[in-house]
């Protein structure tokens, strides 16, 4: 499993119910336009945080079903209810999932020991990989070299999602530990992350920008860092824009534009204004190919 994988965003209709034909197009638009090596299903941009057990099989399946073995498919299957998690990495590995991810257990300040037990419960009844899913910016948790080498004793674990802008740390997991996979998650940082030998990379731009992010893994790969930085410096005019008018709304907006019912985001987060989409139509038009 290794190059680029979009954070699949999810598309919900104007009263927030899961949008399936819309799911679907965004599934086959990510493999046959973008054409990235994998997708991430129910990470944080697939806005998996606000959805009950079965919406979140829902999209399991609808998106397998789609996809089916075209691209490596990742199921992000943590939650703080640890029986939940582990009904989901049962569910996902039977419908043929290539590997589990979770996020670490967040709210609650869990300790250490807690959060090494999540995983391994998780895993404890499953025939599945998992990569650790760690965003500390939103999960307000930091875990170190020698605790992930902790977690990794594991066997089932074979790597991380790494979602930090702390290079010494990337470079010292790399070093340690070159048998794991490692997957950076700032998109914006792509560039350098791949210049330490990342496996590959997750992210929520990529639904739309997966084409340029292919191109910097490949540039760099080949040594071209002139290309590398050139097509890093139009991804992040891109990406700035997109933070800029709101991540997941303008990603959406952006998709419609390319002909797909993206459709909104859940309650409650917002619903676009007119101004809005009319500056993400702008974005489509200036900074995506
Ligand atoms: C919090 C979040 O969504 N993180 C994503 C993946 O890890 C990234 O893909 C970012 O959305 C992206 O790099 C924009 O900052
Ligand atoms: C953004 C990201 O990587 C996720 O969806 O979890």
């Amino acid at each position: 499993m290794k190059g680029i994988f979009t954070a699949l965003i999810n598309s919900f209709d104007e009263k927030g119910n899961i949008n399936e034909q819309g799911l679907r197009e965004i599934v086959r638009y990510n493999i046959d336009v973008s054409q990235v090596d994998g997708l991430y299903v129910n990470g944080s941009t697939g806005e998996n945080f606000m959805l009950s057990a079965e919406e979140k099989k829902k999209v399991f399946k609808i998106v397998k079903d789609e996809a089916g073995d075209e691209v490596d498919l990742i199921a992000q299957v943590g939650a703080l209810n640890i029986f939940e998690a582990k009904d989901l990495a049962a569910y996902v590995t039977d419908l043929g999932y290539d590997a589990l991810s979770a996020v670490t257990p967040f709210y609650y300040k869990f300790d250490f020991e807690e959060i090494k037990d999540y995983y391994n419960s998780i895993l404890e009844d499953v025939d599945n990989q998992m990569l650790i899913y760690s965003i500390p910016a939103l999960t307000g948790v930091n875990m170190d070299l020698k605790q992930f080498g902790e977690l990794f004793e594991n066997e089932k674990i074979t790597g991380v999602k790494f979602t930090a802008p702390d290079f010494f740390l990337l470079e010292r997991l790399r070093h340690a530990y070159p048998e794991k996979l490692i997957f950076s998650g700032f998109d914006e940082m792509l560039l350098p992350a791949s210049v330490y030998g990342i496996d590959g990379a997750i992210g929520s731009t990529f639904n739309v920008n997966g084409k340029r992010a292919k191109g910097i893994l490949k540039a760099v790969h080949e040594g071209d860092l002139g290309e590398a930085r050139k097509l890093q410096k139009e991804s992040n005019d891109l990406i700035t824009a997109i933070l800029d008018n709101g991540l997941y709304q303008t990603i959406k907006e952006l998709l419609k534009v390319k002909g797909v019912d993206a459709g909104y985001c859940r309650k409650p987060m917002k619903k676009p204004g007119d101004e809005q989409i009319e500056s993400a139509k702008e974005i489509g038009r200036t900074l995506l190919d």
